[in-house]
């Protein structure tokens, strides 16, 4: 019932007329992806472990998908852990980090105890970045919160709008077991220096004293995949997240690990009948897998091409709002001397009293955006956390629109959005 009364209030016309500019939320599957997934379901639904045609069939497509899917970050089949999403896999890298500081420290000491804490009372020690979605952002705090970790929340520079290289290395303790920093942000599209963290932290583990955990290496790559480049031994991540509904694939993620269960650590947080190699056991979901799959080959096939729009629109998109609102009206979050950003991704404030991001959007006609993160949509006016995080000042963060554009996004849209936007704003002006 509360489903039906939310939609009673909150229900948004979704006519022709709507134009989808939220692709940071959410992507539609693309129709290639729709097909295969579509036809794993009529033709390879058998159980993956059966040892006969049908179960053949879907282990067949799970290999491929899962070499499509390795070869879209640079990385091999093996290294490839499905999952249901995201935020599963985020959730298996810090239960991860954590049973590897307690084996590292029961090694060190040769105790046989399993403690939370070893012998001289320590905890494993986290470091995150203080923009993080909350499937990072709230695993810690819940870690914290129960005792079983420390936890350091790196600001990101308020100049950069990046987490700085040294401020991770400054950090580190002799108990730090893992270091996860986002590779873009999915508000202000601000995309992190992980290479050079991960090599910094590197030799950092080069020296650690053998009783000292190795710090393991993290980058939650949600919002990057499909639209900039990502190869994962590139940037000398131990663990990758890969999110299927951010580029066109549908709603299931895999965790990219090196060498898993070999150079790097994996500990299950469930068990059960052997699948995934006992790292993630579930009867595999292939139709969805199949898809996922899919969506790796488009991407490692279209990237460029992929790249080059999102950037072309997301300029003209800049150019046009500036062109209507002129600069002292319009002021562009994600501009931060520096840094680099995604391609497709636009978070800006329309200055002035009663313009609040929640309430341009909600009268506008055509425009479907967000002001954040969609898992933060009922958060009122409150601004975004992230955005101030970023030095943002509270009144302009507060009337923050996030725009992100798709690979259908074209000008034509570009210029509906923003007459749109400009008529939002001279009815709200009015009512002031
Ligand atoms: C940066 C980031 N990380 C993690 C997730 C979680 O992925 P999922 O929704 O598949 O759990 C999302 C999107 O929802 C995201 O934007
Ligand atoms: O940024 C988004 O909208 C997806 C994470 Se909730």
């Amino acid at each position: 019932h509360h489903w039906d009364s939310h939609l009673d209030h909150h229900a948004v016309a979704d006519g022709p007329d709507r134009i989808y500019m939220d692709y940071n939320a959410t992507t539609p599957a693309d129709p290639e992806v729709i097909r295969v997934v579509t036809d794993a379901l009529m033709d390879a639904w058998g159980n993956p472990s059966s040892n006969y045609l049908p179960g053949l069939k879907a282990r067949d497509i799970i290999y491929h998908s899962r070499d499509a899917i390795a070869r879209m970050v640079g990385g091999k089949a093996a290294d490839i852990i499905f999952t249901s999403g995201g935020t599963e896999a985020n959730n298996l890298v810090f239960h991860t980090a954590v049973e590897h500081f307690k084996k590292s420290m029961i090694s060190a000491e040769g105790s046989t105890s399993s403690k939370q804490t070893n012998g001289r009372g320590s905890l494993p020690h986290v470091i995150i970045s203080n923009v993080e979605h909350d499937s990072i952002k709230l695993t810690a705090e819940n870690l914290l919160k129960e005792g079983k970790a420390d936890v350091t929340f790196v600001p990101v520079s308020k100049v950069t709008a990046r987490v700085e290289v040294e401020d991770v290395i400054a950090a580190i303790r002799p108990t730090t077991c893992l270091v996860s920093i986002m590779l873009a942000n999915n508000e202000t599209g601000i995309i992190m220096p992980i290479k050079d963290i991960c090599q910094r932290v590197n030799e950092v583990n080069k020296q650690r004293a053998a009783s000292a955990p190795r710090i393991l290496l993290h980058t939650d790559a949600a919002q990057a995949i499909g639209k900039i480049r990502v190869d994962a031994h590139e940037l000398g991540v131990d663990y990758l997240t890969i999110v299927g509904h951010k580029f066109y694939g549908p709603r299931t993620g895999a965790l990219f690990v090196n060498d898993p269960g070999k150079s790097t650590p994996v500990y299950p947080m469930f068990f059960g009948g052997g699948q995934e190699r006992n790292f993630r056991p579930g009867t595999e979901n292939t139709a969805m897998i199949a898809g996922l799959g899919k969506a790796a080959e488009l991407v490692s096939l279209n990237l460029a091409e992929y790249e080059t729009h999102f950037l072309e629109i997301r300029c003209y998109l800049e150019q046009k709002l500036l062109a209507v609102f002129g600069k002292d009206k319009i002021h562009f979050n994600s501009h931060f001397p520096g840094s680099n950003n995604l391609p497709n991704t636009c978070n800006l404030s329309i200055l002035g009293r009663g313009l609040q991001g929640r309430r341009v959007l909600s009268t506008c006609r055509r425009l479907l955006a967000s002001v954040g993160a969609a898992c933060h949509s009922d958060r009122g006016d409150q601004p975004s956390h992230i955005l101030l995080s970023c030095g943002i000042p509270f009144d302009v963060a507060t009337n923050a629109l996030r725009i992100s554009v798709g690979r259908s996004t074209s000008r034509e849209d570009v210029d509906l959005v923003v007459e749109d936007l400009r008529d939002t704003v001279e009815q709200l002006e009015r009512m002031n």
